[in-house]
């Protein structure tokens, strides 16, 4: 790229994010303080879509990590405005492919071969053309098939120039990130350099494709003794930072419901397993696909004699399919102490007990330190009080206009609070926003709340599983939690359980058996409550929907949390 390509791109960038900061202070800051806040409230949901379009067209027309940003807003499914996410939606479908010749040339530069020497076949066209590469299929040499004799593979080629591409973007989202710092309603909710250099190293680590072959390897062993996934082997004769080569996959796309009924197998299956899955990954692998679009899952149906794949676990006849993962690029850590962090919050709902959810959400880094949490306190004992004894079928029964009505109150208390968005946690958000979207796509009944229950069931079941070692290690810690449950517990959830709490027993055995009673529907209670919080802090890494969904923060949410829910009660 030639110095005055880069300097025009660049300013291109900075002009479009300087235009939407100055509208967004006028509109959201300057106009309120001046008695028009309802002009800036008339206008909001045309500026909204206004901007979606408008960033669309500088994806499209720019490329590179532009559409990575898109690609990032719009699976926000979860808490964006819809008028956002379909705007941006399919955005990496607009990419144009690379011309073959130019990819041609870089491959046997990275090779050291020419193509014909090193493949018996390479298909120019190309199978996906993403915004930092593109892949496509070819045929290994006859001696060159491993031991399996996998010859099929995809070759992903990088665009030409797409390092230079990013530094550049790279750059001018710095620049960007340093003018929001010092806008305060961003930067009190939101670290916006570091959540850019997160970005920064995910994009740099995505286009090191020896970094994602490391992963694919790594995830294939994480999952090694689970029948029901699958990631391709690495070809790594044919692999380079620019180049990587993989096996050929290809199966049944998980999103396209009539082929998999056509092989029989049933989409809500395909959900339910798709999600346990991703649990795992968070809970118990700590290395989370975080971009599991339907393009890069498959559903594979196996023939009967391998006896592997989906199903129920412990299926004896053997499951009929399993799910193969690509793409490694972009894979979240969960460390030992976030996952810890999230236990607590576990804990602290399972206790219905909102000081030591607040003391949790502060551990996992989304509450500021300082935060004066008195108020909120309050708010989430209302909210545990009116709502926190259901499960979440029944949470189905709940008058939706109650829910609309704790929303608006809960609201003010959760945009007065400095919440923030760790960057740690964006790509787990992004991970998990997108399962949930997949898996209510895969089968409309879909609750991700009713998958957690059995799931954290079993994981309690796992006597030696780490999670109930260290709920009954926490459990003992926090000596008197579960005494303190019934006092802050709602009137439902108090007389169910009441019956089930004597003293004269061993008080330990009781708790623990106490607390694994409630965890099973607990885990799901604090995903909402997490979710609650998370999705609260979500709204910083744009600046005028930062704004805009602060200020109709809550309901929204909740909305969005319960929308399938409510959805569904409303259709009955
Ligand atoms: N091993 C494979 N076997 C079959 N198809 C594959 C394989 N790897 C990738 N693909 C196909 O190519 C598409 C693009 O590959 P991949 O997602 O790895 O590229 P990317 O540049 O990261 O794209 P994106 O940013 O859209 O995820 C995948 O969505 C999938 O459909």
């Amino acid at each position: 790229m030639s110095d005055g390509a880069r300097r025009a791109r660049s300013r291109r960038i900075l002009t479009f994010a300087a235009r939407r900061l100055v509208q967004l202070w006028w509109f959201e800051l300057a106009l309120p303080k001046l008695g028009l806040a309802g002009i800036a409230e008339r206008t909001r949901e045309r500026r909204i879509r206004r901007l979606a379009e408008d960033f669309r067209t500088l994806a499209v027309e720019l490329g590179g990590l532009m559409i990575k940003v898109g690609q990032f807003l719009s699976s926000r499914l979860d808490v964006l405005p819809p008028e956002i996410t379909s705007e941006l939606e399919g955005l990496q479908d607009e990419v144009p492919p690379v011309p073959f010749p130019a990819i041609r040339e870089l491959a046997e530069a990275e090779l050291g071969a020419r193509l014909g020497q090193v493949f018996d076949r390479f298909d120019e066209v190309p199978v996906a053309a993403a915004s930092l590469g593109q892949v496509h299929r070819a045929r290994l040499l006859d001696g060159d098939a491993d031991e399996t004799g996998l010859r099929d593979v995809v070759v992903k080629v990088q665009r030409p120039g797409i390092d230079e591409i990013v530094a550049v973007d790279l750059a001018a989202l710095r620049r960007v990130a340093g003018w929001l710092r010092r806008v305060r309603i961003v930067s009190d909710r939101v670290d916006t350099p570091a959540l850019v250099e997160e970005f920064a190293q995910t994009s740099l680590e995505e286009i090191d494709y020896l970094h994602e072959a490391a992963s694919a390897e790594r995830f294939a062993e994480s999952f090694a003794d689970d029948p029901r996934v699958y990631a391709p082997a690495v070809v790594w004769e044919r692999t380079t930072r620019r180049v990587l080569t993989l096996e050929d996959v290809t199966a049944i796309k998980i999103n396209d419901t009539d082929a998999l009924r056509a092989a029989g197998i049933a989409p809500a299956d395909v959900a339910r397993v798709f999600a346990e899955i991703m649990f795992d990954q968070v809970f118990t692998h700590g290395f989370v696909h975080a971009d599991p679009h339907p393009g890069n899952i498959f559903v594979t149906p196996l023939p009967p004699a391998t006896g592997r794949g989906g199903e129920e676990p412990g299926d004896r006849a053997g499951p009929l399919w399993r799910l193969t993962f690509v793409d490694f690029g972009m894979m979240a850590e969960v460390p030992t102490e976030l996952r810890s962090g999230l236990r607590a919050l576990v804990i602290a709902v399972a206790a219905r007990d909102g000081k030591a959810m607040i003391e949790a959400a502060r551990e996992i880094g989304v509450l500021m330190p300082t935060a004066a949490t008195g108020e909120l306190e309050r708010a989430l004992a209302e909210l545990f009080e009116r709502f926190g004894g259901m499960g979440f079928a029944q949470l189905k029964d709940v008058d939706p206009q109650e829910f609309r009505e704790f929303g608006t109150e809960f609201g003010d208390v959760m945009r007065s609070l400095p919440f923030q968005l760790p960057e740690r946690l964006l790509l787990l958000i992004r991970s998990m926003a997108l399962t949930s979207g997949m898996c209510s796509g895969l089968d409309p009944e879909f609750n991700v709340w009713d998958a957690v229950e059995p799931y954290a069931g079993r994981l309690l079941d796992e006597e030696r599983g780490d999670l109930a070692r260290d709920l009954a290690a926490e459990a003992m810690k926090s000596a008197g939690l579960i005494w303190r449950m019934p006092q802050r517990v709602d009137a439902l959830i108090t007389k169910a359980d009441q019956g089930r709490l004597s003293f004269d027993t061993s008080r330990l055995e009781r708790r623990l058996d106490r607390l694994e009673g409630v965890a099973r529907r607990v885990v799901s209670a604090v995903l909402f409550a997490a979710l609650l919080i998370g999705g609260a802090v979500l709204v910083g890494p744009n600046p005028v929907l930062g704004t805009t969904l602060m200020i109709a923060s809550a309901l929204p949410l909740l909305h969005a949390l319960f929308a399938g829910v409510l959805g569904r009660r409303g259709r009955r």
